[in-house]
């Protein structure tokens, strides 16, 4: 893996109920204009308590940049984002201070660590997410100077799935589902698990476009291998689709291959990706995410003394985590891109060349 501060890479800090989370992005190429505005936008769509469909912890999400950006545009040096928590609330989870919730990371993170930030899961809280959301805003300003464009959106929830996706519908869209047919069908299963003190799984579409031909390694760093690393890396994320891949393993390899012409290839059941190689056509990747695991039923769990009990958790929780997820899944989609960019600048001589004018 690339290290930090070589090329395109970012970390991120802080915890769900601290006093703020944050990301450092490295290799951010000097004399990039930093729209402070849109960065603030990204967090805006992702940002928590905006509808029935998401966790009632309201949050700003207001960004401020630390470091790394001189007369709005890049330095060329870490720029570091800081977001302030405002709305923790931490004693409704006092309750699970000893106690594992089901499905989240409370047990392994214990076991560990022997030590565990219990209030709202610490750093294993998605509200990390926004600090990659940041960070991704910072990629697609990159990406947006040389015409590439990602975008999500949500196309399952509880099983409903749209039959046709319709990446501008997200932009008006409560959930961003991506099939307005379908759209009122996946929020009545949302909330009716919510009124079931229960909680839905979903599949969001990210769809990266324009990219050139020649994206990604042979080896370590194949374009689909890095995506799909940073998508199972999001929390609740549990598989990750490039193009028809599922689909294709049922097919026949004359249904399946992608005929090519001259002018480009007839169809994309690849995903635009050959050989772990970008071929040009859109990249698209099927994320899977679970059901949101604290739910408002009663459970059974052990102690960190090992005694067996049964609870019911309190607590601010995203019914279906899918939608705000989908956000998530753009940002780290562009992050990798811009990485990748950076990489391939020095690939081939002309490449090299052409950097240096020669
Ligand atoms: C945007 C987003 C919001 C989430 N909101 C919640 C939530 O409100 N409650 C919860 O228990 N899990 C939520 N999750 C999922 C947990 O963070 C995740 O399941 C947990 O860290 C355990 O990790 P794993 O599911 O990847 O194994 C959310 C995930 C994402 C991506
Ligand atoms: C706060 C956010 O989402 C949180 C993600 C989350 C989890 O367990 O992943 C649990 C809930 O919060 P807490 O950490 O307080 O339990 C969600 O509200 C956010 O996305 O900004």
């Amino acid at each position: 893996m690339n290290r930090f501060g070589i090329r395109f890479s970012f970390t991120t800090f802080g915890e769900s109920h601290g006093k703020a989370i944050g990301c450092v992005v490295d290799g951010v190429p000097a004399g990039l204009t930093i729209d402070e505005a849109y960065i603030q936008r990204e967090l805006d769509r992702r940002k928590p308590g905006q509808n029935a469909y998401a966790t009632a912890r309201k949050e700003e999400d207001t960004v401020e940049i630390l470091s790394g950006v001189f007369e709005g545009k890049s330095t060329g040096t870490p720029i570091a984002m800081v977001i302030y928590n405002t709305n923790q609330k931490s004693k409704d989870y006092s309750n699970i201070k000893d106690i594992f919730r089901p499905g989240h990371a409370d047990y392994t993170y214990w076991h560990k660590y022997g030590i565990r930030d219990y209030r709202g899961g610490g750093r294993s809280s998605a509200r990390e997410t926004a600090a990659r959301v940041a960070a991704g805003a910072i990629a697609k300003l990159m990406l947006r100077e040389v015409g590439i464009t990602v975008k999500s959106g949500i196309s399952e929830i509880a099983g409903i799935a749209a039959s046709s996706f319709d990446f501008d519908h997200v932009l008006t869209s409560e959930i961003y589902a991506l099939d307005p047919s379908v759209e009122q069908a996946q929020k009545d299963a949302i909330l009716l698990a919510k009124n079931d003190h229960d909680s839905v799984g979903g599949v969001a579409q990210v769809r990266i476009e324009n990219l050139p031909v020649g994206l990604g390694e042979p080896l370590y760093y194949k374009l689909d291998a890095v995506l799909a690393d940073a998508m199972m890396g999001i929390n609740a994320v549990k598989a990750v689709e490039i193009g028809d891949g599922l689909l294709g393993t049922r097919l026949h390899g004359s249904e399946n291959n992608d005929p090519i012409r001259h002018s480009g290839f007839e169809s994309n059941h690849s995903g635009g990706i050959l050989g772990g190689i970008s071929n040009g056509d859109a990249v698209r990747l099927s994320v899977y995410f679970k059901p949101t695991p604290s739910i408002f039923r009663e459970q059974h769990t052990t102690t960190t003394e090992g005694e067996d009990v049964d609870f019911a958790l309190k607590g601010r929780h995203d019914p279906c985590v899918a939608i705000r997820g989908s956000v998530v899944c753009e940002a780290m989609a562009a992050l990798v891109v811009a990485d990748m960019l950076l990489l391939n600048m020095g690939r081939t001589i002309e490449g090299v060349a052409r950097y240096y004018h020669v």
